[in-house]
């Protein structure tokens, strides 16, 4: 038998593994069916917990439809909790730097990539895909931070029928990685109100990096300043990112229940 955590940050779950102790060969279809609400254990991502040459542990995470992803900033600041201690965490994305704080953690998610810069996106989205599926939604903002992100700020997000928006877009072949598809609303010059579309995951009540991603592009756009309070279905995070800084994402990390599970059966 294997041993497991439930975890969350704002409501976007996690099985956590420790995979220092419980060896478990993880593969896309393994980590599908454990994370199926249905016949498995149920998450938005599972987590693995193993050791690493430079640094504290590494973690690796994958998606609910299998996937290998580099990033998850809510995973992040449950890993301090999960390890007993702050830690410096090697992920696909980079070192990641998390501290316990009350009821949560603090993380350096490091800096974002604007590469896709380069790429004319609103162009492309114009003349290749747009057409009759991404209807009235404006230019999007593309920021990686390990993992890609594309944000629309919209007037009324309740306008919005991001059900319908998030998978169109998320398989969209302008991305051939598919991408994290951020709806945001400005509320205030501190303050984002947003959904995410996952990619690998669907509606989830919360998104780490697509907060960090969010705040970033809203703060290059001058539509905010300062730290951000971004708030998301499942509740606030605070996003504190300055041009040619890194970001810093602090919020909440729970700890649910533990588990056993016979992983041979998934
Ligand atoms: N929930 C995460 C992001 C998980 C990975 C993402 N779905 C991807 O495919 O890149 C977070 O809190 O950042």
């Amino acid at each position: 038998m294997g041993r497991f955590s439930k975890m969350h940050g704002l409501g976007n779950d996690f099985v956590v593994i420790d995979a220092r102790t419980d060896v478990v060969e993880m593969t896309e279809s393994r980590a599908r069916a454990i994370a199926d609400r249905h016949a498995g254990i149920g998450c938005d991502q599972l987590i693995l917990i193993g050791n690493a040459p430079d640094a504290d542990v590494s973690m690796q995470i994958f998606n609910a439809d299998g996937s290998e992803v580099e990033a998850c900033g809510n995973a992040t600041r449950c890993v301090p909790l999960f390890v007993g201690r702050d830690v410096l965490i090697r992920t696909q994305a980079g070192l990641l730097d998390a501290r316990a704080v009350d009821g949560g953690a603090s993380v350096d998610m490091g800096a974002p990539r604007f590469e896709w810069d380069a790429i004319p996106l609103a162009y492309a989205m114009d003349t290749l895909t747009m057409g009759a599926s991404w209807e009235d939604l404006p230019p999007p903002a593309a920021v990686n931070v390990g993992n890609p992100h594309v944000i629309f700020f919209v007037d009324d997000l309740d306008a919005v029928d991001t059900a319908r928006l998030g998978p169109i877009i998320e398989t969209d072949p302008l991305f051939p990685a598919r991408v994290n598809v951020n709806f945001a609303q400005v509320l205030g010059d501190n303050h984002i109100r947003l959904i995410v579309w996952e990619r690998g995951a669907g509606l989830t009540r919360a998104c780490g990096t697509g907060a960090c991603a969010t705040a970033v592009a809203a703060v290059r756009r001058k539509l905010v300043s300062g730290p951000v309070t971004v708030s998301l279905p499942g509740g606030d995070l605070i996003i504190d990112w300055a041009p040619g800084g890194t970001i810093r994402m602090t919020g909440p990390a729970t700890h649910v229940f533990d588990g056993e599970a016979d992983w041979s059966r998934f």
